[in-house]
């Protein structure tokens, strides 16, 4: 928890109480659904809830953004997010009804009012959002064809309405056919821990 503390010193009391809880609340969920490595929860805030928060370091949304969370899995990035920007809605999608029951339980226990949960296939999902964010589901290009349906045409950023995932390793060959359009932050910028060495945050604006 204080490695969140160290890169976002001023939360509010409220939301140091919910990044708090999480540590109990995924290792419990965790020993019943798998929704994180298990060799990697005692990482949880590391890996996981501080790579989330990545997001925020190139995006402060504005009050009123709508963001859908593609893959979110058991809340991934979109629960930390949703802390983090209480005033922001958040819609979390995942196809594996086992793994929303986690972001719906989790989401509940800490109180969240601004987040929304439904399982169905990104394919299916017809609803509208400034952004869709998103961690290891699929390449970029994929992503991309997928989301164009659910970005709106209403802005209210300083960045245009579009794409934003979190991406590791080797990105040379997916950024590809998109290279035009993405810009890719190294989260080293940011976050001094190992882990991030590899991790960027790729934004891709979409244009209706
Ligand atoms: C590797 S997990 C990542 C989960 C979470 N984003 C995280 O970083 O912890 C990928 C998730 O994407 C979901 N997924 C893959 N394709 C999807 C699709 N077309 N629509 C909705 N969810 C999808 C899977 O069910 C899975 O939970």
């Amino acid at each position: 928890m204080d490695i969140i503390l160290k890169y976002f010193p001023t939360l509010t009391d409220t939301q140091k109480a919910q990044f708090e809880a999480l540590g109990e609340l995924y290792t419990d969920w965790n020993s019943k659904i798998n929704v994180i490595s298990r060799k990697d929860i005692g990482n949880l805030y590391e890996h996981h809830v501080l790579h989330s928060l990545g997001i925020a370091k190139i995006i402060s949304f504005r009050p009123g953004t709508e963001v859908m969370d593609l893959g979110t899995g058991g809340g991934f990035p979109g629960i930390p997010l949703a802390i983090l920007f209480p005033e922001v809605k958040f819609h979390l999608i995942d196809s594996i009804g086992k793994k929303i029951k986690v972001t719906t339980e989790v989401a509940n226990a800490i109180g969240l009012k601004n987040v929304t949960t439904r399982q169905c296939r990104a394919e299916e999902e017809k609803a509208q959002f400034n952004f869709v964010v998103s961690r290891a589901v699929m390449p970029l290009a994929d992503l991309l064809k997928l989301v164009r349906k659910n970005i709106k045409k209403e802005q209210c950023n300083a960045l245009p309405n579009g794409l934003i995932c979190l991406k590791g390793g080797e990105l040379q060959h997916e950024i590809l056919p998109v290279r035009h359009q993405a810009i890719v932050t190294e989260l080293t910028n940011f976050f001094k821990e190992e882990y991030f060495n590899t991790k960027k945050v790729v934004y891709v604006s979409i244009n209706k």
